[in-house]
């Protein structure tokens, strides 16, 4: 009980939540990232290291790290891992040749210590290409019914339209047993939201990353650029407890 008070304290206190998104090269992190933070499709090339942003909901701060998924890059991940809490993995499902590649890269992770309490979200990106694989084809491939020892979720996906991505928390808040679904905390943070946020508040918040989206970049986002983001955040975070 002692526990559960004081990881509540942390999630509603001024602790900051980490999460990275990994995956190999094209397979649509970026895309992702900032589908989430602006709803829009940017313009991306090749993430030479990482980008970060800053999230800050109530006072719950979240980092989110965008890492580059090329050959080269992956070696790096694990600088990232530490005090990471949620992983989104981001497959690319038209890449069949290179799926045994991700599933390597997933398993090695899964057993680094530093990711021992993370869940996992595994994103089936591209959804919209006609030759891309089912959520089933890679979830077996992956053998991820053999994952017990961390909570995970797989969700397919479309990053350039967002289809899949937001309704994702709600089939994964509501295998746990008093999570709020992602419509509930969106619905509820959209409608407090509403009134605060300025008509073109969103545009002038995040314009600095719509130019050029590669290499090193960090910034820090405003909570009411996109509330949805915010509620699907916390709602991991209520998952995970
Ligand atoms: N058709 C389609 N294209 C997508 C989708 N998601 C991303 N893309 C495209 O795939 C390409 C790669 O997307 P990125 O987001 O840059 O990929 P990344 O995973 O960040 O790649 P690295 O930074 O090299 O690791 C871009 O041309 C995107 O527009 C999708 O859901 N459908
Ligand atoms: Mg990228």
């Amino acid at each position: 009980m002692g526990q559960l008070i004081a990881k509540l304290m942390g999630i509603f206190g001024n602790q900051e939540h980490k999460v990275i998104i990994v995956g190999l090269d094209n397979a649509g992190k970026t895309t992702i990232l900032y589908q989430l933070l602006m709803t829009e499709v940017v313009h991306t090339s090749p993430t030479i290291e990482s980008n970060a942003e800053k999230i800050v909901l109530q006072k719950t701060h979240f980092l989110v790290w965008d890492i580059g998924g090329q050959e080269a890059l992956c070696s790096t991940w694990n600088t990232y891992y530490a005090n990471t809490e949620f992983i989104i993995l981001v497959i690319d499902s038209t890449d069949r040749d290179r799926l045994r590649t991700t599933r390597e890269e997933l398993y090695q992770m899964l057993a680094h210590e530093a990711l021992q309490d993370a869940s996992v979200l595994i994103f089936a990106n591209k959804q919209d290409m006609k030759n891309s694989m089912t959520t089933v084809e890679i979830s077996q491939f992956l053998t991820l019914s053999a994952i017990k020892d961390h909570p995970w979720h797989i969700q397919g996906c479309c990053a350039v339209t967002g289809e899949g991505i937001w309704l994702t928390l709600s089939s994964w808040a509501q295998s746990g047993e008093h999570a709020p679904t992602a419509e509930m905390l969106w619905e509820r943070d959209h409608s407090r939201l509403r009134t605060q946020v300025p008509g073109d508040f969103r545009q002038a918040a995040c314009g600095a990353a719509v130019d050029e989206i590669s290499g090193h970049r960090q910034l820090t986002s405003q909570p009411e650029a996109n509330p949805k983001l915010g509620a699907v955040l916390l709602g991991l975070c209520r998952w995970n407890t």
